[in-house]
């Protein structure tokens, strides 16, 4: 069985609790209140600049000077696209730079991040594209369940559309693909470890439509 069918099937549980969030059943009939998207944008917009430099890191450990162009140009597509979506987003929200300069993240953005960049820095980039493959793959699924909805607010339209799309495909394939044949060349053990680390990551994106519809903050 190819490593991501193995990975994808594990967590099953987790990425179906994430199709029926109320944050993503919310973004698909428009229900979703825009001050709990806000709450989003924010730390998503934190939550990528970090993805971005983990993708960067996976370019530095990457051992053929192919692959790191891939990922130095996957950092690119997080700024070009993902980022500029928000930019986008943040002036549509009525995002202030005050509000944006004076951010810090919620709980669940700084943990996720964290258990990326710990990947990074102890692991290969095997390990480094386990813990960040949710991040793609999640979304992309997302994307393609709700291209048939059509809520009435334009920001949720505009994200459908950006996920569901081609572009955001070929990324996604092509990072299963890269996990598929490092998984070939490792050991069981880096296998497992992997797997418990795509696992995390998939749970932190439950956690993350959790954050957002709840708007967490610190407790103290
Ligand atoms: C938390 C999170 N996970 C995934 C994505 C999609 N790259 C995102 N924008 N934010």
């Amino acid at each position: 069985m190819l490593f991501s069918k193995r990975l994808r099937e594990a967590a099953d549980a987790s990425w179906e609790a994430s199709f029926s969030h109320p944050f993503v059943t919310g973004i698909a009939d428009g229900t979703l209140p825009l001050d709990r998207f806000k709450h989003y944008v924010l730390n998503d917009a934190y939550y990528l600049s970090c993805f971005a430099q983990v993708q960067a890191l996976g370019a530095a450990k990457a051992t053929d000077l192919h692959t790191s162009n891939r990922m130095a140009a996957h950092v690119q597509g997080t700024y070009g696209a993902e980022l500029s979506l928000h930019e986008k987003f943040s002036g549509m929200l009525g995002i202030t730079d005050e509000e944006r300069s004076s951010f810090q993240p919620a709980p669940t953005a700084y943990a996720y991040t964290s258990h990326m960049f710990r990947a990074a820095y102890t692991g290969h980039l095997g390990d480094i594209i386990a813990a960040i493959l949710p991040c793609y793959w999640l979304y992309y699924e997302i994307g393609e369940r709700l291209q048939g909805a059509k809520p009435d607010e334009p920001i949720y339209r505009e994200w459908i559309a950006a996920y569901g799309g081609e572009w955001f495909k070929e990324l996604v394939q092509e990072q299963i693909d890269r996990l598929d044949a490092i998984a070939d060349t490792v050991t069981e053990a880096d296998r497992e470890r992997m797997q418990r680390s795509f696992l995390i990551s998939s749970r932190y994106e439950y956690l993350f439509w959790d954050m957002a519809y709840k708007k967490e903050q610190w407790p103290v």
